[in-house]
């Protein structure tokens, strides 16, 4: 579904990915994992194409993005392609970012109804459908302030399920969360894996990770340092980088 092939992105002068790839078949649920300022979430957002990169290709089904330009000059060329990969791949963010001036339905059901120009009684059932999927579905006239962290997040999520993209992208989760918050958006994650969703999360909660990935992915300054299935990869890390890492999280 998507594929992304010697991606080079860098701030500057500052190279933040040096040539990463990754495929997420449908139906995969794919982790990257890795220290503080990696690139993690950098590599997410170039997957929507919410950050450009400078050289490298990325494939949504197959389809290859055209670029104009070169080097930090280098833009997709189709904003239709654009729009097509971004409302296909929505993204769940750390920090909820929910509309406080509306309703958590009215959040829900906005992208469809602006970007998509869905149907509003269809975009209407549908979110009321998403909202109890998620758990929340006696919270809809209520505003995102009068919400906990946990049910604001599954807000989101509701609101990334309403665009009914073909892949989900989540930007550590949970790490704004309290622990017993937390499990209440892992529950709704593994949910979602269950029902062979194709996902890429971005995590620091290694047993996230482990429960519900198919394939790991432990980036170290920009490159792949190791990938794999969580049974063996967490079982039996090959680099030491990786043994620290695990072992340096998992004392936390
Ligand atoms: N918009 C930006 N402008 C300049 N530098 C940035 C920008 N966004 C990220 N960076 C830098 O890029 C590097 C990678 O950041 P990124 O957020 O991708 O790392 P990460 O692995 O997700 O880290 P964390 O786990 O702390 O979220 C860091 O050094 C960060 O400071």
């Amino acid at each position: 579904m998507i594929q992304i092939d010697g991606l080079h992105k860098a701030y500057g002068t500052l190279e933040v990915l040096k040539g990463v790839s990754l495929s997420a078949p449908r139906g995969h649920v794919i982790s990257l994992i890795g220290s503080s300022g990696s690139g993690k979430s950098t590599l997410l957002r170039c997957c929507n194409l919410l950050e450009d990169s400078q050289q490298g290709d990325i494939l949504f089904k197959g389809e290859p993005l055209t670029w104009k330009g070169t080097g930090h000059d280098r833009r997709p060329s189709d904003p239709a392609q654009v729009l097509r990969i971004r409302t296909n791949l929505s993204m769940v963010f750390q920090q909820f970012n929910l509309w406080a001036h509306m309703t958590i339905l009215q959040n829900v059901m906005e992208a469809p109804l602006t970007v998509l120009r869905r149907d509003r009684a269809e975009v209407e059932t549908a979110a009321r459908g998403y909202l109890e999927k998620v758990g929340i579905g006696d919270k809809c006239d209520v505003y995102p302030a009068q919400l906990s962290g946990g049910q604001q997040q599954r807000a989101a999520i509701a609101r990334a399920l309403c665009m009914e993209p073909e892949a989900l992208l989540f930007d550590e989760p949970t790490s704004a969360l309290d622990p017993e918050l937390e499990q209440e958006v892992v529950k709704v994650i593994k949910d979602l894996a269950a029902e062979g969703r194709t996902m890429i999360i971005v995590t620091h909660d290694m047993k996230l990770a482990a429960d519900v990935s198919d394939h790991v992915i432990f980036l170290h300054q920009g490159l792949i340092e190791e990938q794999g299935p969580p049974d063996i990869l967490f079982s039996a890390p090959r680099s030491e980088r990786l043994r620290g890492f695990l072992s340096a999280t998992l004392a936390t």
